[in-house]
């Protein structure tokens, strides 16, 4: 058997002295795409800010590994340069810094020292790349997310995914605020990134996400930890049903973790 991608056992987060995440368990092997669904407030975006080494996320109990290495000793700059990439669900803007620049710099971060990128082939790479999310040529100079629409900025961050090809992408609801034709683009860009050499995690509200990038695996999520796992068959019943379903046949009464904190 080879080493999962990522490997999380008993995972526990904690905010503020506060449990979020309350004994998180999740494989992912090299390929797949696994989707964590769940209502508001049960802890997603906790776990991939935990995830990514938020310093404000402080893990009490559990472990993590990535590829077998001890995903919590390594820093952030780290964790990003061992293959981890993180789509947020509010992307941030940086003025000054062209989305060309930090692309170009957050490549050769990752590459050993007289092994940039050459010029040339970034640039044929990222026209193609922004080709495939239709995305005009001005946006390569423009500053980072800056004035960008949200629809925009999630193309941003799959172009970012793109360029980076990391070994595992966790993407932090990219569909809130799209339209249909921007999600049709982003999933586009993320099926292109299928191999056998890229992994995926998918934290999202809704099964729409799901119809374009489909998942190997679906998680459900409440009170801070996986109460369900299933196939794509599972988010179409939550589609259906809405939470509520789940919580009735799992004897779930609590919405959130704060009820039960
Ligand atoms: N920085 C913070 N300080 C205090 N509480 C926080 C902080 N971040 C998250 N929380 C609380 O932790 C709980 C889980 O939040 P989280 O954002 O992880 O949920 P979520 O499942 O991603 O929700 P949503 O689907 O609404 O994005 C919420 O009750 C939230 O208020």
């Amino acid at each position: 058997m080879s080493t999962p991608t990522l490997k999380i056992e008993n995972l526990h987060v904690a905010i503020e002295g506060k449990e979020i995440v309350k004994g998180f368990n999740l494989e992912i092997n090299g390929g797949e795409i696994h989707a964590v669904m769940g209502p508001n407030g049960t802890g997603k975006s906790t776990l991939a800010s935990a995830l990514m080494g938020h310093p404000k996320y402080e893990i009490t109990e559990g472990t993590v590994t990535f590829e077998g290495q001890d995903l919590l000793e390594m820093e952030v700059d780290e964790r990003a340069r061992a293959g981890l990439f993180l789509a947020m669900q509010y992307p941030s803007e940086i003025s000054g810094v062209t989305n060309a620049d930090f692309l170009r710099t957050a490549i050769n971060a990752r590459r050993e020292e007289g092994d940039e990128i050459p010029l040339m082939k970034f640039i044929k790479t990222l026209d193609k790349k922004m080709d495939t999310l239709d995305m005009g040529e001005e946006f390569a100079q423009r500053y980072l997310n800056e004035g960008f629409s949200g629809g925009e900025k999630k193309r941003n961050e799959i172009l970012q995914l793109m360029m980076l090809e990391p070994k595992l992408a966790i993407l932090d609801e990219i569909d809130s605020g799209l339209d249909i034709d921007a999600l049709k683009v982003v999933a586009k860009g993320v099926n292109e990134m299928r191999s056998p050499n890229f992994g995926c995690l998918i934290i999202t509200h809704y099964q729409r996400m799901l119809n374009y990038i489909k998942p190997d695996k679906v998680h459900v999520m409440m009170q801070g930890r996986i109460v369900k796992s299933g196939g794509p068959e599972l988010a179409e019943r939550l589609e259906a049903e809405g939470y509520d379903g789940l919580k009735k046949e799992l004897g779930i009464e609590d919405e959130t973790v704060n009820q039960e904190a």
